[in-house]
């Protein structure tokens, strides 16, 4: 039988959120349960640490709560996270160790540090050890991932346009708190008092159609059962990479008209391309009942490249989403096809697997104009035998490779987001 090894459930939430009130709360009722503690904190003033501190009875000689400061464990301190989990278990076995992420970071990455440095993933971690300098450590796992979020400034938060900046990286609000919800196990919907009954079931209603895998659990003050966040055995790096919603929804995808609460989804798909003018102004203004779509698009003139959209709240980017398999030479488009069969039904004659897919998700969304809308963007038969590369295209060029590309993606300033104008 395999040694049991320490469960690690990491919080994340958008600021402000209850995370912090969420940790105390675990610490008061974690009973016999010896926690650790793991707080980021950016910047010079702890104050989550003091307070997690004082209501906790954790004293600083017995090193269960250690501060990661002035770094983001999502980007630069994801070795300085290994390295805390290593020194706080090296001579203690813990029952649980709580990590609370800092309001900005997004759980994808520290979800994928933790389970490579854990070596709990079937990713090759070799490079990772050796950019990162550390040792898998065997004594742990990723055990829960909970997303806090905030049920009084939820429908504020989507609809915001304020930017955050994690360490550079800059986000829409709405963004991230989308990366949030969609990457988790556990979400809890905090602040329920401060929210009537109607919202909540709303909310509810939402979320569980941006991520159908968590458990959803209303809580006020954080007041949660500490065995629905610690030692559950809910994360599955995979499942949870694949539970969004959206992804889902390209999987299988069913037209939702009469969903609860006025939530719906359907997938758009056309297998001719957008034209990037009439494209781009449908973006300018681009319904506000959409709460999330996801996909790739065709754009006339860009006939080497798929694109991705990806719309969150407020937040619209647009970012390479890799080469055509049409473009790719025969050997590597004979690979696609013997893993992808399903490809020789889809296959044009012409155009190859060129084409639009997107999902749209959103509340008392009004489909049949949605949909109108993206068909009145698709090129009609006469621009289909113009000369595409007159059209006036204003989306960012991407000239990089898609891995090249992602990061300098993620700040709305740098990805061409202004050019294409955003909705305000
Ligand atoms: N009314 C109400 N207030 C809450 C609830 N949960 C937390 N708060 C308050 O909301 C504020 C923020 O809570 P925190 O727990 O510090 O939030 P956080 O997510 O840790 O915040 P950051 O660390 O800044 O990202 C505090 O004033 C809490 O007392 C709740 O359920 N209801």
């Amino acid at each position: 039988m395999e040694a049991k090894t320490i469960p690690v459930t990491v919080l994340s939430g958008t600021l402000g959120a209850g995370k912090t009130t969420t940790l105390n709360h675990v610490l008061r009722e974690s009973g016999d349960r010896d926690l650790a503690v793991l707080v980021n904190d950016m910047g010079e003033v702890n104050v989550d640490a003091d307070l997690v501190a004082e209501s906790s009875d954790i004293s600083a000689e017995e090193e269960e709560l250690v501060e990661l400061s002035n770094g983001c464990i999502c980007c630069e301190l994801r070795g300085d996270l290994l390295d805390a989990i290593g020194e706080l278990t090296r001579d203690r076995e813990f029952d649980g160790i709580v990590v609370e992420s800092t309001g900005v970071a997004e759980p994808l990455p520290v979800a994928q540090t933790l389970t490579l440095g854990f070596d709990q993933s079937d990713l090759d971690p070799t490079e990772f050890y050796e950019e990162t300098g550390i040792e898998p450590l065997e004594n742990c796992h990723l055990d829960t991932t909970v997303t806090v979020v905030d049920a009084h400034q939820f429908h504020e938060a989507m609809q915001s346009d304020e930017i955050l900046d994690d360490d550079g990286t800059k986000k829409h609000l709405g963004d991230l708190l989308v990366e949030q919800v969609e990457f988790c196990d556990v979400l809890l919907l905090n602040k329920c008092d401060l929210v009537d009954e109607a919202t909540l079931v709303e909310i509810e209603a939402t979320l569980e159609t941006l991520q159908p895998r968590a458990e959803i659990v209303r809580t006020t003050h954080g007041r949660i059962d500490v065995d629905e966040i610690v030692d559950t055995g809910r994360f599955d790096f995979e499942d949870a990479s694949r539970s969004a919603g959206w992804i889902q929804e390209l999987q299988e995808p069913h037209e939702s008209a009469e969903e609860e609460h006025g939530v719906t989804s359907f997938v758009f798909e056309a297998r001719r391309p957008f034209h990037p003018e009439r494209f781009a102004d449908f973006l300018d203004s681009f319904p506000d009942d959409v709460v999330r779509s996801k996909g790739h698009f065709w754009l006339a003139g860009r006939e080497e490249m798929a694109l991705m959209f990806n719309v969150a709240g407020q937040s619209i980017r647009v970012a390479p989403a890799g080469n055509w398999i049409a473009t790719l030479p025969p050997e590597e488009r004979e690979a696609q096809f013997e893993a992808h069969p399903e490809l020789e039904e889809t296959w044009d004659d012409e155009w190859g697997d060129r084409g639009t897919r997107l999902v749209v998700i959103g509340t008392e969304m009004d489909h049949e104009s949605i949909r109108n809308h993206f068909e009145l963007c698709l090129l009609t038969d006469e621009e289909m035998d113009a000369d595409w590369g007159a059209f006036e295209d204003r989306f960012p060029t991407f000239e990089q490779p898609p891995d090249a590309a992602d990061d300098e993606l993620d700040d709305p300033e740098s990805n061409g987001q202004e050019e294409i104008g955003i909705a305000d």
